[in-house]
């Protein structure tokens, strides 16, 4: 492979293999990764080698299911999955879509297409890879549990944190499922009114909501201590839905090939092969993760655009080669909306319109370092195990800089040149993202969600650098899930009405559902007390006493 990353075994028949960032996990299984979500030294699970689809263009007629057989076929040997029952997972997965081409792509004019990931059933692109992890959760346990009963069985305890989008996705992805309990953490008060009704109004018994009197940052922080706390995570069997779970990185690389081929059926002037930009709205760093590996497959990604809001730490690696917390200070002069309120919090998290993105310390960064790392690495000319070894090293310094001094860097010139050489980024405000909405609802009466806005406006200006290179912008959400935001950039414009113009019909009167949730403080031994008392009644239920 032309940047060094060694090409997949999977290609050549040996089952491809997973390790952790940290180095001292490796020699997994793609069953194990599934299933323990967090590797054991902390880190987060890659595969050992990134395989090569030199034969991707041979894909480009395909269905999106069709397609994805493909794609996670070369990171899932068939010796773990037999072929037809990946097929039967990946189809199951996608029967739940509203749109026939699951991810439909729309022009909006000139070089800028718009990638409609939201048409899944919980409106955001996270259904893409939640239908899928779910399922295959399911497949996994189904497997592991013939012929058990009772405490023999094993029993699942899915701990997830959320800004909103992934909590609904994997509620509604794992919800009744036998042995699977489910527990979401969100920030209370700091998720979208229908986000929260999304969540909470799901009664299903193995669903448990939790809101959690902090940021979330606090409820990410919460779930990885409980994934590190070695009795619970055992005795518990924890599993991970947020992408720190190799499954959700893997299953979203589909739609850029997706959205590749159909752009080259919507525009006659392109041709496959050609090369195509992808931009990207980013808070935990893992949509654009899995467009760094369709990259590193083949596929012809000259720029993969990273979008940040006012929460910009990846902003600003790219611009200086330095990773760091910056406590906010409180509005900015530039693009600050005081009426919106954006405020300042002592952990250094500003609540933006884009909630989604508010995130102050992006987890899957730490995937990409470990690539840029071993590239690094390869420097020194030894031999490959040295280099994984070196990465692993590296990753782990870089991260506990990041834990006692709240930041690390400059990152030495190579490993940011290599960086460059993949991505841009962009950071947008609040009063841009406001700006954007406007602008599209009055030149093509189209309505963006937030964190969409953000992806357009980095598009405009990439578009402006790379001439004619076509741009295919990330749209990560339904605007219905999002109204504050909507209605703050539209509620003057004319021939603009919420309900008729953005509301579906799947949210109408959710708000005043019966809704289930408890209040827990931010301190994660409490959740772990709460989880652990939860999953004992479940189990307790199901042997029927
Ligand atoms: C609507 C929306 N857009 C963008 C993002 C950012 O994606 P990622 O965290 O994979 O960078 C999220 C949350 O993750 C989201 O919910
Ligand atoms: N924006 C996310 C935050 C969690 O990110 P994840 O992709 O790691 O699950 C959300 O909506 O919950």
């Amino acid at each position: 492979m032309s940047n060094g990353v060694p090409n997949g075994e999977s290609t050549n028949g040996s089952p491809q293999r997973y390790l952790s960032t940290r180095g001292d996990d490796y020699d997994l299984s793609f069953e194990d990764v599934v299933l323990k979500g967090l590797a054991s030294d902390g880190g987060l699970y890659i595969p050992e080698a990134i395989p090569d689809a030199s034969n991707w263009q041979s894909w480009k007629d395909l269905s999106f299911p069709d397609l994805a057989l493909e794609v996670l076929s070369l990171y899932i040997s068939p010796s773990e999955i037999p072929r037809d029952d990946l097929k039967g997972i990946i189809d199951r997965s996608y029967s739940t879509f509203r749109a026939p081409e699951t991810t439909p792509l729309k022009h909006l004019h000139d070089q800028l297409y718009l990638l409609e990931l939201f048409h899944g059933p919980t409106f955001a692109f996270k259904d893409v890879a939640l239908q899928f992890l779910g399922n295959l959760f399911e497949y996994f346990l189904v497997r592991r549990n013939v012929g058990k009963t009772g405490r023999d069985r094993h029993h699942l305890t899915v701990v997830g944190a959320t800004s909103g989008d992934t909590g609904s996705a994997a509620i509604y992805g794992l919800r009744g499922k036998k042995d699977v309990s489910v527990f979401i953490t969100h920030p209370k008060g700091r998720v979208s009114p229908i986000q929260e009704a999304q969540m909470t109004t799901v009664l299903d018994k193995n669903v448990h909501n939790l809101a959690v009197t902090g940021t979330f940052d606090d409820c990410q922080d919460i779930v990885k201590a409980l994934f590190a706390d070695p009795d619970i995570n055992s005795t518990l069997k924890l599993g991970a839905v947020n992408s720190i779970n190799w499954a959700r990185i893997l299953a979203q690389i589909v739609y850029y090939f997706h959205s590749y081929f159909s752009l080259s059926k919507a525009s006659s002037d392109f041709k496959l092969g050609d090369k195509v930009r992808f931009v990207v709205p980013t808070g935990n760093f893992g949509d654009v993760l899995a467009g760094y590996f369709a990259l590193r497959m083949g596929l012809p990604i000259e720029k993969l655009v990273v979008a940040t809001n006012e929460n910009d730490i990846l902003d600003r690696f790219w611009k200086t080669g330095k990773y760091e917390k910056k406590p906010a200070t409180g509005p900015e002069a530039e693009g600050g909306l005081p009426q919106d309120g954006v405020k300042a919090h002592e952990e250094g998290v500003k609540e933006t319109l884009s909630p989604a993105m508010d995130i102050l310390v992006s987890s899957n960064f730490e995937r990409l370092l470990w690539f840029l790392a071993y590239e690094y690495a390869q420097g020194a000319k030894m031999d490959e195990e040295w280099n994984k070894k070196q990465a692993g090293q590296e990753v782990t310094a870089w991260l506990k800089q990041l834990k006692s001094s709240s930041g690390f860097g400059p990152v030495p010139k190579e490993v940011h040149e290599t960086a460059k050489r993949d991505f841009e980024s962009e950071r947008v405000s609040d009063s841009q993202t406001v700006e954007t909405i406007k602008q599209y609802f009055n030149k093509i009466d189209y309505v963006l969600d937030p964190h969409t806005a953000i992806g357009v406006a980095a598009s405009l200006r990439s578009i402006e650098r790379a001439g004619q290179v076509p741009h295919i912008s990330l749209s990560t959400a339904h605007p219905a899930k999002f109204a504050g935001a909507v209605e703050l950039a539209l509620k003057d414009e004319s021939g603009f009405n919420f309900e008729e113009k953005v509301l579906p019909p799947e949210f109408h009167g959710l708000e005043t559902k019966e809704k289930r949730v408890a209040t827990v403080e931010n301190d994660w031994k409490a959740v772990r007390e709460l989880v652990k008392k939860q999953v004992e009644e479940e189990l307790r239920t199901e042997d029927g006493n």
